[in-house]
């Protein structure tokens, strides 16, 4: 019985396998799609992600570039893929086409974790998705209020270089200390609270990135929609949801209950501003707690690994260029010297920094493909046919290291930004780690006030050394591939104060 079961399955599979392979024959054959490596039949070219991984595809991708051309064209199962590697094919996607590839590819995960996609990343271009946009720019990310939340950054890196302090003389694990501060800052700013519920959020948030940034089955042949359920996925996804949804329905419920008793806050947190909006009503769509709830999870997913990732890299390159460590350590010493502390209403006047920042951002793209976007329409670009619902991906780590727009690319040097008016606020497609166009990044003010703040605060309390005598030519600069490229290895660093007195 069991056996005739697998016959009758793998029968199944193979009359399902032979309709996908003519369909997608049949689909491809009049087109002129882009240069790209054989296809199987099938698989097509999935069996080239195999060996990418745990580095992942960005520095493949560029080799393969470099055959097939800055526009490639690849088959992932059933999913057309295409791939774009130069400034000049991504300014025609990111900016003069821009509107015909303002969607989002379909990601299973993000369908049952956010709720039919009801966040921002993830949704589909469209109303639903300009209002939640709208209402994260001007409501919870605008400049008035992220000077609200001033006094909580300044308390979680203040807490934070005081547990560097009390570590003096030994290696402290730079990231786990930055995730920790980032959560704790974030979820004061959005809950107020810090108490055992939000703590909880921790372990689930770095589930669901694990499950956002990992690859699927089901999410290549989306119309074989069983490979959800029959490897596993769909049953460890809707029991990650249901954990994160029952956390934040009790944290809306008490800032119901709290508004209910007519008890105000200082400040409003994220959630009582998005309460107030659902409140008032005069949205175009109406705000349900789905949609709060999604919302609420983006700003944690893309506020905290991201920032990290930035400060670590920034500190692993500063202990391996020393000069430049002193130069950055003598600015911010020179400028808040007086105060004693880092104020962040003096962080602009920290050129140097900035510099480092950029250069940081530009050798380590904390996502070096973006995110995918995907067109409704066929497009052609310079020539070539770009099938609806095709994944767009651009290889913005290839950009920002490619030798015809950078002199000696692979060399962190801050200086090459001194007299140049390259930005990474998405008008120069060379250098785009926050994306471009319509679906760039919306958190670019809160991302660099967050990498500034705790950057600065590194550099002015303490000098640094790598631990059991290494020299800093020594330091494995490996990247791991995840939803944000971190240091392979965490940068284990030994903290000495700048000023003794200051954290004992
Ligand atoms: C160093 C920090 C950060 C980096 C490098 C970064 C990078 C990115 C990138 C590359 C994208 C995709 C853009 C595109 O498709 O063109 C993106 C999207 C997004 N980011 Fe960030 N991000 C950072 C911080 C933040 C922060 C702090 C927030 C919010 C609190 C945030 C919220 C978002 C959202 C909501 C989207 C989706 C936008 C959309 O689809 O319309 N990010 N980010």
């Amino acid at each position: 019985m069991e056996h005739q079961l697998q016959v009758l399955i793998a029968c199944f599979l193979f009359t399902t396998l032979l309709i996908l392979l003519r369909a997608f024959k049949n689909s491809q054959s009049s087109l002129n799609l882009p240069p790209g490596p054989r296809k199987l039949p099938i698989i097509g070219n999935l069996h080239l992600l195999a060996g990418c991984l745990p580095y992942g595809p960005h520095r493949p991708l560029l080799e393969l570039a470099k055959r097939y051309g800055p526009i490639m064209h690849f088959q992932l199962g059933e999913v057309s893929t295409v791939v774009i590697s130069t400034k000049e094919a991504a300014e025609k996607v990111l900016k003069t086409d821009d509107i015909e590839f303002a969607d989002r590819p379909f990601v299973f995960a993000a369908d049952i974790l956010f709720c039919n996609c009801s966040d921002i990343g993830y949704a589909p271009y469209g109303e639903y998705w300009r209002q939640m946009r709208r209402i994260l720019i001007l409501e919870l990310l605008s400049a008035k209020r992220i000077k609200s939340f001033k006094s909580i950054r300044r308390e979680e890196v203040s807490s934070m270089m005081t547990t560097i302090g009390a570590s003096e003389g030994s290696p402290v694990t730079l990231i786990s200390l930055l995730l920790a501060t980032n959560f704790t800052t974030i979820s004061r700013s959005a809950f107020s609270n810090l108490g055992k519920k939000e703590l909880a959020l921790i372990p689930l948030l770095k589930q669901i990135t694990k499950e956002l940034g990992g690859f699927s089955l089901g999410d290549v042949f989306p119309s074989l929609k069983f490979l959800h359920v029959i490897t596993g996925l769909k049953r460890k996804l809707v029991s990650l949801h249901q954990k994160v949804d029952r956390t934040l329905d009790e944290i809306i419920k008490e800032h119901r209950e709290m508004k209910a008793r007519v008890e105000t806050r200082q400040t409003d947190d994220m959630v009582d501003v998005l309460l107030n909006l659902q409140e008032g009503g005069d949205l175009e769509l109406p705000l349900t707690d789905a949609n709060i709830k999604a919302l609420v999870l983006d700003v944690f997913l893309a506020g905290i690994d991201s920032t990290s990732s930035v400060v670590e890299w920034a500190m692993a390159e500063l202990i391996k260029n020393p000069d430049e460590m002193k130069r950055a350590q003598a600015e911010v010493r020179e400028v808040f010297d007086q105060k004693g502390s880092v104020d962040e209403d003096g962080l602009h006047k920290l050129k140097y920094l900035h510099l480092i920042i950029k250069e940081t951002l530009r050798l380590h793209v904390p996502g070096p493909l973006l995110m995918p976007r995907q067109n409704r329409e066929k497009v052609v670009i310079d020539g070539y046919d770009i099938p609806p619902k095709t994944h767009v991906i651009i290889n913005a780590w290839a950009m920002a290291r490619d030798p015809s727009y950078w002199t000696d690319p692979g060399k962190f040097y801050p200086d090459r930004f001194l007299n140049s008016s390259v930005d990474y606020r998405g008008t120069d497609m060379q250098l785009i780690p926050f994306g471009a166009g319509r679906r760039m990044c919306p958190g670019v003010s809160l991302g660099e006030v967050t990498v500034e703040l705790l950057l600065a605060n590194l550099l002015f309390h303490f000098d640094w050394k790598l631990p059991n005598g290494m020299k800093p030519e020594d330091l494995d600069m490996s990247e791991g591939f995840g939803a944000t490229v971190n240091k392979l290895h965490e940068l284990h660093l030994v903290p000495s104060s700048y000023h003794p007195s200051s954290f004992h």
